[in-house]
């Protein structure tokens, strides 16, 4: 009751990674889940996984109930102050199937600005041609 919206670094949240102390972060709020841990229906497993982090897409992913947003509710604590180099939500399952190869960094960044500049290329000839069609 007494807590209104105290701010939390990353930092802040991930000194409490552990089953008897959990902070989770789900979209920007921190939630301070330790008295579910052992209550939750999806197992103690997938709650360590994201404990101390932002498990916002593992939560989301998993389709949770309105219900298991009501709990979640109750275990709110604060607001995230997020920093420029904070990591990125992650996500469980793309944990585990990275873990394997070692992609370089920086290539995802590079297809997504060919693939804009492609699609818009595309669109302007496609304008172009029509044009001339239309004028034809
Ligand atoms: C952080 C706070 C969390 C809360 C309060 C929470 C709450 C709940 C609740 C109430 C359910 C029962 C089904 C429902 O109502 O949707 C559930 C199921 C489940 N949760 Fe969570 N959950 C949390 C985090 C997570 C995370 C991070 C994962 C990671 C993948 C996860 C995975 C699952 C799975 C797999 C089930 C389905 C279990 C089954 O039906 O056998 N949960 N959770």
């Amino acid at each position: 009751m007494a807590t209104e919206t105290k701010e939390y670094t990353y930092a802040d949240v991930a000194a409490h990674d552990t089953k008897e102390s959990m902070y989770v972060v789900i979209d920007d709020k921190v939630y301070d889940v330790s008295p579910f841990v052992d209550e939750h229906p999806g197992g103690e497993e997938v709650m360590l996984d994201v404990a101390g982090q932002d498990g916002t897409e593992a939560f989301e992913d998993v389709g949770h109930s309105d219900e298991a947003r009501e709990i979640l509710s109750k275990y709110l604590i604060g607001n995230l102050k997020r920093n420029e180099n904070d990591p990125k939500p992650i996500k469980i399952s793309q944990s585990a199937a990275s873990s394997s190869g070692e992609s370089s960094g920086g290539l995802p960044g590079i297809v997504y600005a060919v693939l804009a500049a492609a699609l818009a290329a595309g669109g302007y000839y496609y304008l172009q041609l029509q044009q001339q069609q239309a004028t034809a």
